[in-house]
């Protein structure tokens, strides 16, 4: 089986060789640098529809922790911007650091955030996300920067499911939450073509990466690391810089949604 994680042995510096699309030419995350993004003037709003009735439950994958969402209907959806047609909402999960200095996947010129929001989407012309995971406009994720400040009284419903799912395969029904709660006050953005950016890499993402960030205060950044890499019974590992660094760009462009 194909082991990976973030550890010096099994981390992103050895993906490739399970996984050599690691050194493709449409990988993530990547830096965005803003003077050299361009603004597009054709690029849409985005239009993010999300019915909190679709939420499902809450998991720890053993590399981060996802809410997920019923995705068999377009109760929850994302639209506009740099996509075409409709994608459905699967699952939001995060990337942090052991410390407040680092943690996110995209940088903004250079610039770690602590924490980075992803979440999910796969393109409805493909019957499901598998399928979708494996074509080039399969797959819309939306990346929002978390930086330390007071703390966030949305972040704070899902920080409270945590102690249920402290080990790797633990996972509790979670209800009735607003992923729309969780984004700031402006949808501008920055976008390009990309990747998963955790095994198996795959190069199927459309990035949609804000510009405003949300706040998370240090006591809520401590839940995040109180989580485990390891399962129930095995020497408890924290779940702490569970992020890849950025990638080559290799030609590719970042445009803006704003001037
Ligand atoms: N951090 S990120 O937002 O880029 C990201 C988003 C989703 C996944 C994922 O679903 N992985 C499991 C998975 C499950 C099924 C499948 F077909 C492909 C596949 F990657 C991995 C990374």
């Amino acid at each position: 089986a194909h082991a990976w994680g973030y550890g010096p042995a099994d981390g992103p510096e050895s993906w490739a060789e399970s996984f050599p699309i690691a050194n493709g030419p449409r990988q993530s995350p990547i830096d965005i640098v803003p003077t050299q993004a361009q603004h597009d003037p054709s690029l849409k709003h985005l239009k993010l529809k999300y019915d909190p009735a679709t939420t499902k439950s809450i998991l720890n994958n053993g590399h981060s922790f996802q809410v997920d969402f019923v995705d068999d209907d377009n109760s929850s959806t994302l639209a506009g911007g740099p996509i075409t047609g409709i994608y459905r909402l699967r699952q939001f999960h995060f990337h942090w650091g052991s410390s407040d200095d680092k943690g996110s996947e995209h940088t903004i010129a250079g610039t770690k955030f602590p924490c980075e929001l992803h979440l999910v989407h796969w393109n409805t012309k493909y019957p499901n996300f598998g399928e979708a995971a494996s074509k080039p406009d399969g797959l819309a994720v939306v990346g929002v920067f978390l930086k330390i400040g007071a703390a966030n009284p949305r972040l704070q419903k899902v920080l409270d499911a945590l102690d249920d799912i402290k080990s790797k395969g633990r996972q509790t029904t979670f209800a009735n939450f607003d992923p729309k709660t969780l984004l700031p006050a402006s949808l501008d953005y920055w976008t390009y073509e990309g990747s998963l950016t955790t095994p198996p890499l795959l190069e199927s993402v459309t990035w949609i990466v804000l510009k405003e960030p949300i706040s998370v205060s240090p006591a809520q950044m401590a839940k995040f690391r109180s989580l485990l890499f390891s399962s129930e019974g095995e020497t408890p590992c924290c779940m702490v810089d569970n992020y890849r660094p950025p990638q080559p760009l290799k030609g590719r462009k970042v445009r803006a949604s704003f001037k």
